[in-house]
């Protein structure tokens, strides 16, 4: 059982100020990914998390119970790092009981530990070999094992996959999700992988220049992204950004897209006036072949089989747009076609990168 509150945390290397005012409630047993581009401040949050850096201003609350001034070792928390910190010297056997000899835990008890750890990490099997003699992904694995039989409160990952090939890495996603609920343990994941924060995450937090952007499940930040930068991170391929005029604010946002293609948007128009510049948010998988739309130059294609990825630009101005259609879609490289979108699909974002809320339909008209 453990909760963990982040209260207006912010840390300062000297001068430079690289988190500010953090503020975070996660639940207990929850799995939650810190994600954001590199030098936002994860890793930095997370060792703060751990004891291993202090906050200059904040809080750290371990189930209700201020731990920031507590030494990492008291704090009930395991971290696993990227670079396994496994001693090769040792087996397999003596780096997973390690902490636990450090406690001088009886033999049996250390015994039993090491069983459990290696059973559910299917280990068994290779607790008499040296690190060397492992695979990358199975390190990893010991390096976890050590974690479980310190049986911490919560479990602290800093980019535990990133060494990895991208097999492997996918292989480890799924064996993490599933050690999540066997352990029903609180874990925090830092990851600048958008495919692991959004396969592997109860919530996601973004952040960006040391602030949280947005702190949500993965499709609530996929479907209802509160800025341009989340809109940008989540969802692969990435969404498109097509510049757009405001032409109108009555019932509705009335745009001009680049290309010339003129919508009626349905989202809150407060703010905006007639003659704005404003970002049209569209992901490559929200748009379909028709027969009017926008018309998409295709410069680059690409056949998956079970889709077909387009890259190309709008009419014959320099903006790329990405789609993602249907496998067999009847479409060649170096001709033109038309794409129609559902307004209500649409992202609409203000030229400080906030997005307009979206209208909720009235109940009656559905
Ligand atoms: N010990 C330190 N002294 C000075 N600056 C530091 C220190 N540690 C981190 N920083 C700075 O703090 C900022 C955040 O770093 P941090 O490692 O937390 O980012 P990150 O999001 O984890 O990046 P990455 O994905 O590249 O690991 C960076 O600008 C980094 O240069």
């Amino acid at each position: 059982m453990a909760t963990l509150d982040l209260n207006q945390v912010s840390k300062s290397f000297g001068a430079a100020k690289v988190l500010h005012d953090i503020n975070l409630a996660i639940e207990d047993k929850e799995f939650v990914v810190f994600v954001g581009p590199s030098g936002c401040g994860k890793s930095t949050l997370l060792r703060i998390i751990a004891g291993l850096e202090e906050a200059t201003t904040g809080s750290i609350i371990i189930n209700g119970e201020d731990v920031s001034t507590a030494h990492p070792v008291d704090r009930g928390i395991s971290m696993v790092f990227q670079s396994y910190a496994l001693y090769p010297h040792l087996t397999v056997y003596e780096n997973i009981a390690f902490p636990l000899r450090v406690q001088k835990l009886p033999k049996p008890e250390l015994e039993e530990a090491v069983a459990r750890a290696a059973d559910i990490l299917q280990l068994t099997d290779k607790l008499q070999l040296k690190p060397g003699q492992l695979s990358g992904g199975q390190r990893q694995r010991v390096a976890i094992g050590r974690s479980i039989v310190r049986n911490p409160k919560i479990f602290l990952f800093d980019e535990p996959l990133s060494n990895l090939d991208a097999a492997l890495r996918g292989d480890m996603r799924v064996e993490l999700s599933q050690l999540h609920k066997q352990l029903d343990a609180t874990m925090v994941y830092v990851t600048h992988d958008q495919i692991e924060a959004m396969t592997m995450a109860d919530r996601i937090v973004v952040l960006k220049d040391g602030r949280v952007e947005q702190f949500g499940s993965p499709m609530d930040l996929y479907h209802h992204p509160a800025t341009r930068f989340v809109a940008s991170f989540i969802g692969q391929p990435n969404m498109n950004f097509v510049p757009a005029t405001v032409t109108g604010t009555k019932g509705g946002l009335a745009v001009d897209l680049e290309g010339g293609h003129q919508m009626v948007l349905p989202v809150d128009t407060t703010g905006v006036a007639k003659g704005d510049p404003v970002e049209v948010g569209i992901r490559p998988e929200d748009v379909a072949l028709g027969e009017s739309g926008l018309d998409i130059s295709i410069r680059v294609l690409e056949r998956l089989g079970g889709a077909t990825i387009t890259y190309g630009t709008i009419g014959s101005a320099e903006t790329r747009f990405c789609s993602s259609l249907a496998g067999n879609a009847p479409i060649e490289q170096g001709t033109n076609m038309t794409l129609t979108i559902a307004p209500e699909s649409c992202h609409v974002f203000n030229a400080n990168g906030d997005v307009l809320s979206r209208l909720t339909v009235p109940e009656q008209t559905r």
